[in-house]
């Protein structure tokens, strides 16, 4: 059996170029590719990160970010807990193309995807063309769930976003398992209560004819 308690599945999508390739590597490998070619298609790396005292594994998809493969891109939304959206710091038209890239995610992906704003390549600092200000304010009005700045390259915030993704899912996940036990519980008290399941089905029965018998 494998010793994870949650597998998640997080997608990267966003601008070709804007290193999406270069942050999934720094993340899973600790390494910036040197001349890094573009993404034909998608790929995928595994890596596992502790939330507490559980172990996550965390199944990172990268997209190519060229319009060409767009169709072959958005059927990996569906099945994605979380979608990190990636814009670069130092290219306006990457930041330009934001609503485009959320309206495929709004048609593609779950209604209740984690939702990531990433404004990659903070080390270009003079090259910089979108003040941070500008990513957040993108981010709280199209409500994203997070915000965050990094850089591939010398690593900033790299780690802290897979693993606020990992910690946002794993206590979305907890909440969802409680509620289950929760209504389980309820169900299991109720019906040995009552009697048993015929016992529950009689009395919805009786409720019915008594609410019919009153009009
Ligand atoms: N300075 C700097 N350059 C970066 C950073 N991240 C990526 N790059 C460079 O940006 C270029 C594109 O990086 P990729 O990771 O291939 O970009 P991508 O978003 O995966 O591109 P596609 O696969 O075409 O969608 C490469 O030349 C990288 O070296 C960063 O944080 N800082």
């Amino acid at each position: 059996m494998e010793d994870y308690k949650y597998l998640f599945k997080v997608v990267l999508v966003g601008n070709a170029g804007v290193g999406k390739t270069c942050l999934v590597r720094k993340f899973t490998q600790g390494i910036f590719p040197p001349g890094q070619s573009a993404t034909i298609g998608v790929d995928f790396m595994i890596k596992t990160v502790k939330v507490g005292n559980d172990k996550i594994k965390l199944q990172i998809w990268d997209t190519a970010g060229q319009e060409r493969f767009r169709s072959i891109t958005q059927s990996y939304y569906r099945s994605a807990h979380a979608i990190v959206l990636v814009y670069d710091v130092s290219c306006q038209p990457s930041f330009d193309c934001l609503p485009e890239w959320l309206g495929e995610i709004e048609s593609y992906a779950n209604r209740r995807v984690l939702k990531i704003l990433v404004g990659n390549k903070v080390d270009k600092g003079d090259e910089r063309e979108v003040p941070e200000r500008i990513g957040r304010d993108f981010s709280d009005v199209n409500h994203f769930d997070y915000f965050l700045e990094t850089s591939a390259l010398d690593a900033t915030n790299v780690d802290q976003l897979f693993e606020q993704v990992a910690t946002r899912l794993t206590n979305d996940m907890k909440i969802t398992d409680e509620r289950v036990h929760q209504y389980r519980a309820d169900a299991t008290n109720t019906s040995s209560s009552s009697g048993g399941p015929i016992k529950l089905i009689d009395r919805a029965q009786t409720q019915l004819n008594s609410c019919c018998s009153r009009q």
